[in-house]
């Protein structure tokens, strides 16, 4: 019997494949590129697309040198019992995009982590939203630390989320020169 959501039954009746290639295929190219070259390669599909991304159906659209842009549909597999996109996938895309403009300010050999990030839910994403579209913007490059800021709005526009995400900048291990000794 069909999953109508009157005759009674709750067996899933609806699919999505998933496909995602070897994570290493991603990382170990990332260790000897720049940000930002890292960045264009994965649009440009010459570095295949981390599976959290592949899993949420996000599209990475832009990246400039702190700034990068992505959608994420505002579709059912991502909602909650409230009937809603999931806050968490909110703040995947957001930490995404927030995390992707950081990369994209750092040289090879240094790389970056999200230390915290503080999320604004505006309104709620729903079947009406269609694409949201993910902003995000270094406000602060620092030696040890970036502050960026990202908002999502919805295909008409609206505001949906803010954020802002502080990271931590650090040498990538095995890139350090060793001490001169005397
Ligand atoms: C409702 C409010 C929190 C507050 O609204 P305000 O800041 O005062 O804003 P404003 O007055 O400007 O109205 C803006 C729009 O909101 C509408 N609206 C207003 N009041 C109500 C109302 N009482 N009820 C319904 N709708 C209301 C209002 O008509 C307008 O829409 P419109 O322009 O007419 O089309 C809004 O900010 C919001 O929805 N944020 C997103 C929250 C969110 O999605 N969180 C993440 C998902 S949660 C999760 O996943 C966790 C979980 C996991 C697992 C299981 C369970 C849970």
């Amino acid at each position: 019997m069909a999953d109508d959501g009157v005759s009674g039954t709750h067996a899933p009746s609806r699919r999505r494949v998933v496909a995602w290639a070897d994570p290493r295929s991603i990382a170990v190219p990332g260790q000897s590129l720049a940000g930002l070259d890292f960045l264009r390669s994965l649009i440009a599909g010459e570095i295949p697309s981390p599976p959290v991304i592949q899993l949420l159906g996000i599209e990475f659209l832009s990246v400039e040198p702190g700034t990068a842009t992505m959608r994420m549909p505002a579709a059912e597999h991502l909602f909650n019992p409230l009937g809603c996109v999931h806050g968490g996938s909110l703040a995947t895309l957001l930490d995404s995009v927030m995390g992707c403009a950081v990369h994209a300010t750092l040289p090879v050999g240094r790389a970056y982590t999200t230390l915290e990030f503080q999320l604004n839910f505006l309104r709620a994403a729903t079947e009406r939203s269609g694409l949201l579209t993910a902003v995000g913007q270094v406000v602060h490059a620092g030696r040890q630390q970036a502050v960026a800021e990202g908002r999502i709005t919805d295909e008409s526009g609206r505001l949906v989320a803010t954020a802002s995400t502080t990271c931590l900048l650090f040498d990538r291990p095995g890139a350090r020169t060793p001490p001169t000794v005397d």
